[in-house]
């Protein structure tokens, strides 16, 4: 194990569990369990070779944004527990966890290891232990880099850290293969040492993890050598006093060391192995059942629609605002008001689902929110959750529920995709005046989400899409999708709010929903602008970049 750098807690217990175990009956899963007094919370499981040869998806990657922090990372548990100790060497814990009111937010603070001050031996070094040979210790560089970062856990109805930059420095005065140089990560001591636990020598172990160079080197390892593996194993070996063993395969060769004779080495043996054990170590992403697909070649009509790679908050203080819906050719969303019906064919769902990816923050009317049940996440391929990291392309649901009648529960899906970390939790805009029920507020809060209060009106007593769409942007939402129902794409396509469009986006499904159906069509008369069509499937997509009044 590395001496210090890697992810110790502080076993302190996780205090999220004050909450009512009926209201807030969530499926348990590792991380939200209380941890008892004095364990250590993170205990990962021992490294082995395989860890090398099978390395979490894009290692190298993820090393240099984890080395680099530009922006803020929100990884799930599991995703931080499987990259960190890869950077361990980099980072150097501050001070103990600390932890806020509710006990469900911890924070870390880490420095770059060059921040220590340089070490400097005394001239002589003491002996360690009698009869033991002096150790001659070198010059430890340090002092030199500032960067520092904080890791930000969560534990409630979701678990997850966020890992950001603090201080003044915004980057490192080295790169990563310089730190790589002078420490190695956790990870390579600890299969260096798992290696030489199970009978081989040190030299042996050392040739063996060389032979898959890239791997190695992604995984922080490129200045490994012998002493590194002797180090690891030191204390084992001290004690176990084994006749210690070559790999199968190899032989001591006079003047070269441990090499390979056999013409199959060890480590493909390992995965030979490990292909006809488990197959699905090939593809350590297994997705879940229900993720969507939308090729590359299917999206490029969309791209003029889209908000911009990095969208900005506008001189007015509004976020780029697509309004997008599903509608018969009688121009209906649902077959009768109450009923949720599935209008989009296969195609425009994966399509729905990748402009979901596209924007920060999806909003519904309570309406839909109640009849629907929506999960209101992102299932599309890549997406965190769907083979994706942390949270990343998974948008922030948001329901205007101006009264409190969304009787939102731990079985209401849009929670349920929090759960299974496979979608944030939600915001919900309300008015002033409604009590809001304190428990659901907390379970709320619980889960991630939060209620965001406003108090400007329109004309029929209604929230005015302004003050939403700008309290959205002053809560870092740069993108909104609006996706319905009825009376909310009703009231934006009208003279006073269309011009908070920034796109639309309509599916239409070859059907006609009748004449009891639940229809969309705004009081005045409308025409698109800008307007392409695109078969999708089944269906036909217009596309357009805003609505004039037709006279
Ligand atoms: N085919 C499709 O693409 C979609 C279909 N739907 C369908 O639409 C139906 C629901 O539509 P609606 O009943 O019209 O409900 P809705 O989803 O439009 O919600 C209306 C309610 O939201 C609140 N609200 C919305 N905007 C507000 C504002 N500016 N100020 C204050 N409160 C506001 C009010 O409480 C209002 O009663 C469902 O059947 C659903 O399945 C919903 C979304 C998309
Ligand atoms: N694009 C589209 N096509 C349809 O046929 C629809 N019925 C909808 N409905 C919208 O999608 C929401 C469901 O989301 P989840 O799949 O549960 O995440 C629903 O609430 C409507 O907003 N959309």
């Amino acid at each position: 194990m590395a001496d210090d750098g890697s992810p110790r807690h502080d076993g302190s217990s996780s205090g999220g569990q004050q909450l009512d175990p009926i209201l807030f009956n969530q499926p348990s899963t590792p991380n939200q369990n209380p941890i008892p007094e004095g364990q250590d919370q993170m205990s990962l499981p021992t490294r082995s070779l395989t860890d090398l040869l099978h390395p979490p998806r894009d290692l190298a990657l993820m090393r240099q944004r984890l080395f680099e922090v530009q922006d803020k990372i929100e990884l799930q548990v599991d995703e931080f527990e499987r990259y960190w100790p890869y950077v361990d060497n980099v980072w150097v814990r501050q001070h103990k966890a600390g932890t806020d009111k509710s006990g469900r937010v911890f924070t870390d603070y880490y420095a770059c290891r060059l921040q220590r001050p340089t070490y400097t031996p005394k001239p002589v070094d003491t002996p360690r232990r009698e009869g033991q040979p002096t150790r001659k210790k070198q010059i430890r560089e340090g002092g030199t880099c500032q960067m520092r970062l904080k890791t930000i856990r969560y534990e409630g109805g979701y678990s997850g850290y966020t890992i950001l930059k603090v201080g003044d420095e915004t980057q490192h005065t080295h790169d990563l293969d310089h730190i790589d140089k002078i420490k190695r990560t956790s990870v390579l001591m600890e299969v260096a040492k798992s290696e030489v636990m199970k009978g081989y020598m040190p030299a042996s172990v050392f040739t063996v993890m060389n032979e898959d160079m890239e791997k190695l080197t992604a995984a922080g390892g490129r200045y490994l050598n012998r002493n590194d593996v002797r180090n690891a194993s030191q204390h084992w070996r001290q004690v176990h006093r084994e006749e210690l063993r070559v790999h199968e395969g190899y032989k001591y060769d006079h003047g070269n060391g441990i090499v390979r004779h056999d013409g199959v080495s060890s480590t493909a043996q390992i995965n030979g192995d490990l292909q006809m054990i488990d197959p699905a170590l090939n593809d350590i992403t297994l997705l879940p059942p229900d993720t969507l697909r939308f090729p590359s070649a299917s999206r490029a009509f969309l791209e003029p629609y889209l908000p911009p790679k990095e969208p900005t908050i506008n001189a007015s203080g509004l976020p780029h605002v697509t309004l997008t819906y599903a509608t018969s050719m009688d121009s209906s969303l649902a077959l009768a008001p109450g009923m949720q019906t599935l209008i989009s064919g296969p195609e425009s769902k994966a399509m729905t689902h990748y402009l979901r990816s596209k924007h920060d923050a999806i909003v519904i009317g309570v309406g839909t929110a109640i009849v629907d049940d929506p999960s209101l996440n992102c299932r599309l391929e890549g997406v965190g959750g769907f083979g994706g990291l942390g949270w990343e392309g998974q948008p922030r649901p948001v329901i205007i529920d101006p009264g409190a009648r969304w009787m939102i529960s731990p079985q209401s899906k849009v929670l349920r995709a929090v759960q299974s970390g496979k979608g944030r939790g939600p915001w919900v805009i309300m008015a002033p005046g409604f009590a809001m029920d304190p428990m659901r507020l907390e379970m709320l809060k619980y889960y991630g989400g939060k209620y965001l209060g406003l108090t400007e009106f329109d004309k029929k007593w209604r929230l005015r899409w302004e003050a939403i769409l700008k309290a959205l942007a002053a809560e870092g939402i740069k993108s909104v999708m609006i996706e319905g129902g009825s009376m909310v794409i009703n009231d934006l396509l009208q003279q006073e709010n269309s011009s908070f469009l920034s796109s639309i986006i309509v599916t239409f499904a070859p059907m006609y929903l009748g004449q009891r159906a639940l229809g969309v069509s705004p009081l005045s008369a409308v025409r698109f602008e800008d307007v392409r069509w695109q078969p999708l499937g089944s269906d036909v997509v217009m596309c357009s970049s805003g609505v004039k009044p037709h006279n």
